[in-house]
């Protein structure tokens, strides 16, 4: 197992071990000791999956005052999975990374809380799985716009297919900072 940094310091993509042999793979998805050695400490409360057609983008999100560190994969299909640096005062605020996830690269994403976090499906179909450090908490639920231009994601969907809800979230620079992380 590996990490790899990426643009946005605190943002690693883990590439597991993977054991092939004539019945498939194993591989370990998590394992506390070994990925708290790799610098992912963090409590993991409540694992998600969610899955949706190619075309769909969901994000970008975030909770402000129940932050969620998430640790990403995808366990069927591909997407453009993406982390935005939004924290006040952040020497990144702004920036993005992108990595593509797949079923079959294995890879996951590390986001750290005060990012907000989205992704794109570009396969037929996708089951996406993630864990978070903190609860779900629909009152704290927060985004941004997932087409800002001047964060200038380079999605690899033009048009794609979005919640009511994501549809109405703002550009970076429209939203109050008072909705937005601080840098510590
Ligand atoms: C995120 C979430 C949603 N839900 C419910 C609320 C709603 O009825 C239904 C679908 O919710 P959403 O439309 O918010 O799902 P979705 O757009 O997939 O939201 C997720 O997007 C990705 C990018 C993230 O980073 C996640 O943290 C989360 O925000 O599921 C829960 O019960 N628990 C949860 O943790």
């Amino acid at each position: 197992m590996q990490r790899i940094e990426t643009s946005l310091p605190g943002v690693c993509v883990i590439e597991p071990k993977v054991f092939g042999d004539v019945r498939g793979y194993f591989y370990e998805s998590y394992h506390r000791e070994r990925f708290a050695q790799l610098g992912i400490g963090d409590l993991f409360v409540q694992d998600n999956c969610s899955y949706s057609l190619g075309g769909v983008l969901r994000g970008l999100h975030y909770q402000l005052r129940h932050p969620q560190a998430k640790l990403c994969r995808v366990a069927q299909g591909e997407v453009f999975d993406v982390a935005v640096d939004i924290r006040r005062g952040s020497p990144t605020f702004g920036q993005w990374t992108g990595v593509i996830l797949s079923g079959e690269n294995k890879r996951q994403i590390y986001i750290p809380s005060g990012f907000a976090h989205g992704f794109a499906v570009i396969s037929e179909s996708a089951e996406f799985v993630y864990k978070c450090s903190d609860f779900y908490h629909p009152e704290d639920e927060q985004g941004i716009a997932w087409n800002d231009p001047q964060v200038g994601i380079a999605w690899p969907l033009a048009d794609p297919r979005l919640s009511e809800k994501d549809k109405k979230y703002l550009f970076l620079e429209q939203t109050d900072p008072a909705l937005l992380p601080v840098y510590r």
